[in-house]
C-alpha cells in the first residue's frame, strides 16, 4: 500500500486548466503567445501550461508526490513534451515517474477508431513499455469500459501510486478536451496538479494568425505565415530531452507495476490474423522503426517527392502517417531531419524536401482549423450553408463505393487498397472522396466515417479536413466548382495503370489505353468477359447535377445567412 497522502484544502493555484503561476525566466517574452495559444485552445481544451515553478509549488502543496505521464496519441519516448517535463519534475523532486495508458473501447467506438489502428496502438505500446522499462518506468494499462469513467480511473490511479503531478499532451478534439476538463476538476479536489502540453503541432493552435489576429481559413497564406514563424527562431523545432531513469528501487516498491501485460487485442476491435501480419510488416511498431523509415525516406526518395508524391503506383511518399497519428514520431523530429538534409533551410534548396515540410504544415493547418472552429468536431461542416444540401441517401451507392465496385477503376483500386491494407495514397484519397461526394452525391460524413473505420493512420483533423476539402464544404480556397474527372485523374497519375492493375485484378490484362475506362474503350463482348462492373453513374451527368446543387446552396441563402431552403440531389 502506498503511504497515506496529505490532502491540502487550498488548491487554488495548483490545477492547471485554471491559472497556474509560472516561473520560467523567459515567461514574459512568451506571455502574449501563451495567451493566444490558451485562448484558441480553450475552445477545445483546458488551458495548457507547464509545471516549472517547483519551488513555489512545493511551498503551496501540502504534499509532493510522484509523477504520472498519461500517454494518449503520443506513444513515444523521444521528443515528447509532456513526458520530458514529467521526468524533469520527478527528477528534481527526487520522486518516481509512472506511465499510464487507458484502453477506452466505448470512446474508440464512438470515434470510429479502426481495428487496425487499435492493433497498431497495442503493438506500439509493447515497444514503448520495453523502452520505459529500461528506464525503470512502469507502464500501467487500464481498460475502462464506460468512457465517462475514464477521468475518475485516471485520478484513482494517481492516488494509488501517490501522485501529486499528472502530465499529458493536449488532444484538441472536443470530446477529448471535455474529458480532460473533467480530469482537471477531479484532480483539483484530489490535490493533484495537472499539466497539459502542446505537443502535436509544430506551432500550437492559435499562434498562426492573420494581420487581423484571426485564424487562417485558407492553407496557402497559413503556410507562408507558418514557415515564417517556424523559421524565425529555434523554439518551435527544439526537441525535448529524453526522460531520465527512475531509481531502480521502484522495482521493489511497485513491483506489480512492472508486470502489466499489454493485451493482444481489444474486444470489439479484433482484426484477422492475416491482416495483423500484413500490418506488422508494412507498419512495424516502435520509435526505432519510425525513425528508420524517416531516415530511409530523407536519404533517398524525398529528393523526388514533389513529383513522386502524386503517383500512387510508386513508393514516393514517406508512409509515416500512421506513426504521426499514433504519436510514435513527432512532427518536430521530421521537420528537423528534413531541414538538416536541406542545408538547414526550411524554404528554398531542394524542392522535394521543402514540399514535404509543407505537407507537415497541412497537418498543423487542419488542427488549427479544428481549434478555431470547434463545431467541425460536432458533425457540422465548416461552411454552414452546405448543411442545406440534401444528399442522396441510397445505401447501394455508398455500399458500392465502400466495396470498390463503382466501375471507375481508379476509385475501386483506392477503396480496395484501403480495405486490404488500412492505408490509401493521398492522391487516391482525394479522387475517391471527390467521387463519393460529387459523382455519387453521398454525404461526405459517410465517407469520413468509413475512412476513419478503416485507416491505420486515422486522424480526426486531417481526415475531416481532407473530406471537407474534397466535398467543398471546408477550407478550400476554390469554391464549389472543383470536381475531379476520375478518368482524367487516373490517366494523369496512373498513366500505365500499374496501380489499378495491382488492386483490381479483374483488369490486370488491360493495357494503358483501356484500363482507365474499360466500359468505354472495350467492345461490350470484351468488357463482359472481364467480369468488372459497369460505371455506377455517368460522370458528365453527375457533374452537371452537382454543380447545379452546390451553386443553388451557395447562392440561395443557407444556414449561415438565415435561409432554410434545401436542394434535392436526386
Ligand atoms: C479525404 C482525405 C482523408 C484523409 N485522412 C487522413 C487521416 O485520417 N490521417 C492522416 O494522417 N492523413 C489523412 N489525409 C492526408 C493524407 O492523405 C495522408 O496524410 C497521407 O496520404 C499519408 O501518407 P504519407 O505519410 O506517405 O504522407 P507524406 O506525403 O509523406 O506526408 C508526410 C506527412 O504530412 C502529413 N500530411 C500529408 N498530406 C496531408 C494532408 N493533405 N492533410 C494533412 N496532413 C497531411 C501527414 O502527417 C503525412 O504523414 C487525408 C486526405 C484526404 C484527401
Amino acid at each position: 500500500m502506498p503511504p497515506k497522502r496529505a490532502v491540502s484544502t487550498s488548491t487554488t493555484e495548483k490545477v492547471i486548466g485554471k491559472k497556474v503561476k509560472r516561473g520560467i525566466s523567459n515567461e514574459s517574452n512568451n506571455a502574449k503567445e501563451s495567451r493566444n495559444a490558451n485562448n484558441a485552445s480553450s475552445l477545445a481544451s483546458p488551458s495548457p501550461s507547464t509545471v516549472t515553478d517547483t519551488t513555489s509549488q512545493k511551498e503551496k502543496l501540502s504534499f509532493i508526490g510522484n509523477c504520472v505521464m498519461w500517454f494518449r496519441t503520443d506513444l513515444r519516448l523521444k521528443d515528447n513534451r509532456a513526458l520530458s517535463l514529467a521526468s524533469k519534475h520527478a527528477t528534481k523532486q527526487n520522486k518516481n515517474l509512472f506511465a499510464l495508458y487507458i484502453i477506452s473501447p466505448q470512446e474508440w467506438k464512438a470515434h470510429d477508431v479502426a481495428p487496425i489502428r487499435v492493433d497498431f496502438w497495442l503493438r506500439n505500446l509493447v515497444s514503448l513499455q520495453d523502452k520505459l522499462e529500461e528506464l525503470n518506468i512502469p507502464l500501467i494499462v487500464r481498460t475502462v469500459n464506460l468512457r465517462r469513467n475514464v477521468p475518475s480511473t485516471v485520478i484513482e490511479y494517481c492516488k494509488a501510486v501517490n501522485v501529486s503531478h499528472l502530465f499529458a499532451n493536449i488532444e484538441y478534439e472536443i470530446n477529448e478536451s471535455r474529458r480532460d476538463k473533467k480530469v482537471c476538476s477531479l484532480a483539483e479536489h484530489s490535490d493533484i496538479v495537472v499539466s497539459l502540453e502542446h505537443d502535436q503541432c509544430i506551432i500550437p493552435p492559435g499562434l498562426v494568425l492573420t494581420k487581423q489576429q484571426k485564424p487562417y481559413t485558407v492553407y496557402t497564406p497559413f503556410k507562408k505565415s507558418w514557415l515564417a514563424i517556424v523559421g524565425s527562431g529555434p523554439k518551435y523545432l527544439e526537441l525535448s530531452p529524453n526522460p531520465a531513469p527512475n531509481n531502480e528501487l521502484i522495482r521493489e516498491q511497485y513491483a506489480s507495476g512492472f508486470n502489466t501485460k499489454i493485451p493482444e487485442f481489444v474486444e470489439g476491435f479484433q482484426i484477422l490474423t492475416a491482416q495483423s501480419k500484413r500490418a506488422s510488416t508494412e507498419f512495424p511498431a516502435g520509435e526505432d522503426a519510425a525513425h528508420q523509415r524517416l531516415q530511409t525516406f530523407i536519404s533517398g526518395r524525398i529528393e523526388n517527392y514533389k513529383e513522386a508524391r502524386n503517383i500512387p503506383s510508386i513508393d514516393g511518399t514517406s508512409s509515416l502517417s500512421a506513426y504521426f497519428a499514433a504519436g510514435v514520431i513527432s512532427a518536430r523530429q521530421c521537420v528537423v531531419a528534413a531541414r538538416a538534409a536541406n542545408k538547414n533551410k526550411l524554404q528554398c534548396g531542394n524542392i522535394g524536401i521543402t514540399t514535404w515540410i509543407e505537407e507537415i504544415a497541412w497537418r498543423d493547418f487542419y488542427r488549427h482549423v479544428l481549434v478555431a472552429f470547434p463545431y467541425v468536431c460536432m458533425n457540422r461542416p465548416y461552411k454552414l450553408e452546405t448543411e442545406n444540401i440534401e444528399w442522396n441517401n441510397d445505401p447501394a451507392r455508398l455500399r458500392r463505393w465502400c466495396e470498390g465496385k463503382t466501375g471507375y477503376p481508379i476509385v475501386d483500386a483506392g477503396m480496395r487498397q484501403l480495405n486490404e491494407t488500412g492505408w490509401m495514397h493521398n492522391r487516391v484519397r482525394m479522387i475517391t472522396a471527390m467521387f463519393l461526394t460529387k459523382d455519387l452525391l453521398v454525404n461526405w460524413q459517410d465517407g469520413e466515417r468509413y475512412f476513419m473505420q478503416h485507416l491505420i493512420d486515422g486522424d480526426f483533423a486531417s481526415n475531416n479536413g481532407g473530406w471537407q476539402w474534397c466535398a467543398s464544404t471546408g477550407t478550400d480556397a476554390q469554391p464549389w466548382f472543383r470536381i475531379f474527372n476520375p478518368t482524367l485523374q487516373s490517366q494523369k497519375f496512373d498513366p500505365n495503370g500499374d496501380y489499378i492493375r495491382k488492386w483490381v485484378p479483374e483488369l490486370s490484362s488491360l493495357g494503358p489505353n483501356e484500363i482507365h475506362d474499360p466500359s468505354g474503350s472495350l467492345s461490350p463482348k470484351r468488357f463482359a468477359k472481364l467480369k468488372y462492373t459497369t460505371p455506377i453513374v455517368d460522370h458528365k451527368t453527375a457533374r452537371e447535377k452537382t454543380l447545379e446543387i452546390y451553386k443553388a446552396v451557395t447562392k440561395g441563402g443557407g444556414a449561415s445567412s438565415g435561409g432554410t431552403k434545401t436542394y434535392k440531389l436526386n
